[in-house]
């Protein structure tokens, strides 16, 4: 791999892995259900962005990226896929249920969550839904409700919206049996896209199959999120809007140590994962916000 592009491999408060991201990666899942202290902030490095003229060697390098992606997403499926079904629903209950205790997630008032696929072993995300969907509108003229998008995809290039529901049955399976809204509700109106809405989201709720403790995410890789929140970090950017917290929910075994996860400068880095045995802030952000 080029000094180059080792350079543009870091992102945000990352600091370099312990081993090169080449390197052959051996999977190191971490101990269930102990909190061990956050990292410390550090501050970002100087990164380049990858050269327009990416030679051969450079894509070599990010084929082997790639291709170590794809091995340790294969093995945490297969960790998944073991994982008993009581310590699972265990792990959803005390997950959730850490979610709707925490202050940063009761004084929201919009967010986007997914809608957990229970044939993907994500995270159960239908206590939340329901909840949130269950609250009293307003109180006078307040709003109690909090403002709810979820992921609907668009197409195969990365595109994927987040549109408003209010209701659990606005939802229908898609090709990849995830439940998502149609973009037009059942009165015949298009849905809020968050990309159109008039105020921010304060939180994301992020799906994912692996994180660290330094923020890395990785996905199922198809790009869908990291596409979207680059965007949605932008149009917050351009409005001069607060950054929604992005806070990812991970069962203990999706925990890896730090350096594992390959990263490229388009994969957008989380502020805090929450796991069953609590939240785990890493940004400054998060330490701001979740005040722990
Ligand atoms: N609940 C949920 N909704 C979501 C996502 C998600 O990860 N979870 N997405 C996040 O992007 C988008 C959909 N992207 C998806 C990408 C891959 C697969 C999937 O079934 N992957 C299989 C492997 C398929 C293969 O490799 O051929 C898997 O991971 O087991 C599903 C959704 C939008 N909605
Ligand atoms: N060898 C490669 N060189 C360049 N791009 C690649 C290569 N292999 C895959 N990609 C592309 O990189 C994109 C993102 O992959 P990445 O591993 O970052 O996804 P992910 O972070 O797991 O997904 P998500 O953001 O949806 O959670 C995909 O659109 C994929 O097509």
């Amino acid at each position: 791999m080029s000094g180059r592009l080792v350079v543009a491999l870091m992102t945000k408060w990352c600091t370099l892995p312990t081993q090169p991201a080449a390197a052959p990666i051996p999977i190191h899942l971490s101990r269930p259900a102990l909190l061990r202290p956050p990292p410390l902030y550090a501050p970002p490095r100087a990164t380049r962005t990858i050269a327009m003229n990416t030679t051969n060697q450079d894509q070599d390098s990010l084929d082997a990226l790639f291709k170590q992606k794809r091995i340790l997403r294969s093995n945490v499926r297969k960790a998944l896929k073991s994982m008993d079904p009581t310590l699972r629903s265990h792990e959803d209950n005390a997950i959730q249920n850490i979610v709707l205790e925490a202050p940063w997630f009761k004084s929201c008032q919009r967010l986007c969550a997914y809608i957990s696929c229970s044939a993907l072993r994500e995270v159960d995300t239908s206590k939340l839904l329901s909840e949130i969907l269950q609250s009293p509108l307003k109180e006078g003229d307040v709003q109690l409700r909090k403002k709810l998008y979820v992921p609907r995809v668009e197409d195969k290039n990365s595109h994927m919206r987040m549109l408003n529901i209010s209701c659990i049955d606005d939802l229908v399976a898609n090709s990849m049996n995830i439940l998502e809204p149609a973009p037009v509700d059942s009165g015949g109106n298009e849905r809020e896209d968050v990309m159109q809405a008039s105020d921010p989201v304060d939180l994301l709720l992020l799906p994912g199959l692996a994180f660290d403790r330094s923020g890395r995410r990785l996905g199922r890789g198809g790009g869908y999120y990291d596409t979207f929140l680059t965007r949605y970090q932008e149009l917050a950017k351009a409005h001069n809007w607060k950054q929604p917290l992005l806070v990812a929910l991970s069962y203990s075994t999706q925990i890896l140590d730090e350096g594992v996860i390959p990263i490229t400068p388009h994969d957008v880095l989380v502020d805090a994962l929450v796991s069953p045995a609590g939240v785990i802030p890493i940004s400054p952000a998060a330490f701001d916000r979740m005040k722990l």
